[in-house]
């Protein structure tokens, strides 16, 4: 017997039609031969992992989260730490990768571990700046939780600035977002940059 569907929902199959076009034109104009062996099936490749690369658009929170959300009497600091995550600078469209850390506060429910690395992938999955990428994990978590507290530190090394531009291979980028108590408790914001782990250089 057939599967039951899980929804409703029709099941959209992508084409990449447009997106596969739009690799031939940016490939032809390097004045390549798109019809050499080794690049024929290129366009319709790049194209899928480009889809892949963006598909932080296509998810919704709700499926993400999948009411993974637990009640719990624990108020302190649960921390997240070491979430590797890949994004696309919306600038050059070029990757950037690192680590993510994020801290909370519990206030009355927890939220289920992979759940902080799926709403990380969720955000990093499409075409991003570092800062606005952690300020979204951070209120993605407050909004999901009701905690009384986040804190997000990501530390990404940026291809921009690495494969072109400044050509500077060493330089990592630390950003945070924090939210709730850990605007104003010192104590609490020392707390979590204490467990933070320290960032090593790229390379
Ligand atoms: N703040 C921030 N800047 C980013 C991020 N990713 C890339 N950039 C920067 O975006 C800027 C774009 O600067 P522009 O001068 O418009 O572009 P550009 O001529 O290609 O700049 P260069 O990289 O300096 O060659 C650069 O300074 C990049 O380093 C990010 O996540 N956060
Ligand atoms: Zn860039």
């Amino acid at each position: 017997m057939a599967a039951k569907p899980m929804s409703n929902t029709p099941i959209i199959t992508p084409d990449y039609k447009e997106s596969t076009e739009s690799y031939r034109q940016l490939i032809e104009s390097t004045g390549e031969d798109l019809d050499r062996p080794g690049l024929q099936d290129t366009p319709i490749r790049a194209a899928k992992a480009f889809a892949h690369l963006t598909q932080g658009y296509h998810q919704s929170l709700d499926e993400v989260v999948n009411d993974a959300v637990f009640p719990s009497t624990n108020r302190e600091l649960v921390l997240v730490q070491n979430i590797e995550f890949y994004s696309l600078c919306e600038h050059h469209m070029l990757p950037f990768h690192g680590v993510a850390h994020i801290g909370y506060l519990p206030n009355g429910q927890v939220l289920g571990l992979s759940k902080f690395a799926r709403i990380v992938d969720m955000f990093a999955r499409r075409l991003q700046i570092q800062e606005n990428l952690s300020e979204q994990v951070a209120q993605t978590i407050m909004d999901v939780t009701g905690c009384r507290g986040v804190a997000v530190v990501m530390d990404a090394s940026h291809m921009c600035m690495m494969m072109r531009g400044v050509n500077k291979q060493h330089s990592t980028t630390r950003s945070t977002a924090m939210l709730g108590e850990y605007v104003h408790d010192n104590q609490a914001r020392n707390e979590f940059l204490d467990a933070v782990p320290k960032r090593q250089p790229a390379f």
